[in-house]
């Protein structure tokens, strides 16, 4: 079979990319079971190639992003030293967080800190900078907290320890970002726990929930009865498959269409986007989005199609990190 399609040629919005570039690539092997099942590739799963990174950020200083936030926390091995420096060539702010990631991935020695434990490591970060490099670099927000459902004791733990942290002066504002577990009541019981420890929730990003609730009116539930940040940070995943759960990831179009439903019902001061790339395929250099994803495709989207004003979208891209950020 052969086609000349050769007459339908879009350039694609943003692009530095030359079109015989993308013709190229298309030969990448494999490409289809990675974008299928991103968790099966071991190689896929080591974020480490800082050059793809870093080429990545500058797509996105380029198309006039600013500032990133990067929460990977105890049992991700964040890597301070490595964020600033990609910070500091890539020309972007990065922020980075303090705090524990789901329990599967925790040492043994981890999964023994009780409360206060916990609750004195990540303050102490956030007053004295991060452990290794204080006075140097500090943290800018607490999490991702992760959380799996059903919860680990030790999650239940490490989140109520973050809670308190809204009761120690000079970080009653800090903000706490969460990883929530893959079931639609996860974020209810994560807000019950955090403020039951002192957390105030208006100061509570809950993150992931393009994969979290799927109910549009209990996304609205949600936002109302807790008035915690809503984030959708998925985007530019677009395989409706999902390896981690029963259910489908939305499509980037679908996600807008959360949003503008959270906007319609009163809470677009409420709402955050990103892209949480914590895989090599959603790189560039591996046939990804990347980081510009959202500046470079779904902007136009938000605003074209599904009826985003660029005021709406200024507040989710600028005026709403800017208000959560700030403490
Ligand atoms: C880093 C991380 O945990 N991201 C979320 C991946 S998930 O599959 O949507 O939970």
């Amino acid at each position: 079979m052969k086609i000349d399609f050769g007459g339908m040629f879009f350039h694609a919005p943003g692009s530095s990319i030359p079109s015989e570039k993308l013709l190229k690539d298309m030969s990448i092997p494999d490409t289809y079971f990675v974008r299928q099942f991103p968790y099966h590739f071991k190689d896929n799963l080591q974020f480490s190639d800082d050059d793809a990174v870093l080429e990545s950020l500058k797509e996105y200083k380029r198309l006039g992003g600013g500032t990133v936030v990067e929460v990977s926390t105890v049992g991700l091995q964040r890597d301070v030293e490595r964020c600033a420096k990609l910070g500091e060539k890539s020309g972007l702010n990065v922020i980075m967080g303090t705090g524990y990631y789901v329990n599967s991935m925790q040492k043994e020695a981890t999964r023994k800190f009780t409360v206060e434990s916990m609750q004195t490591f990540m303050s102490d970060e956030l007053l004295n900078g991060f452990h290794g490099f204080e006075g140097k670099y500090y943290p800018g927000i607490v999490g991702e907290m992760g959380v799996t459902a059903p919860m680990a004791e030790w999650e239940v733990n490490h989140l109520r320890a973050a809670g308190g942290l809204h009761e120690v002066e000079g970080i009653k504002n800090v903000p706490i970002t969460i990883h929530p577990g893959r079931a639609p009541e996860s974020p209810f019981e994560i807000m019950r726990i955090l403020t039951e420890a002192g957390a105030r929730p208006e100061r509570v990003i809950m993150g992931h929930m393009d994969r979290t609730i799927h109910n549009y009116d209990e996304l609205v539930r949600l936002a109302d009865e807790w008035k915690c940040f809503i984030q959708y940070d998925l985007f530019g995943v677009e395989t409706s498959h999902y390896q981690m759960a029963n259910c489908f990831y939305p499509s980037d179009g679908e996600r807008l269409n959360r949003l503008k439903h959270l906007m319609d019902n009163g809470f677009e001061d409420k709402l955050l986007i990103g892209h949480d790339i914590h895989t090599k395929h959603r790189l560039e250099k591996y046939g990804g989005h990347g980081y510009a994803h959202l500046l470079r495709v779904v902007k136009g989207d938000a605003l074209s199609v599904v009826g985003v004003s660029e005021e709406q979208w200024n507040k989710l891209g600028v005026i709403n990190p800017q208000k959560i950020l700030q403490f």
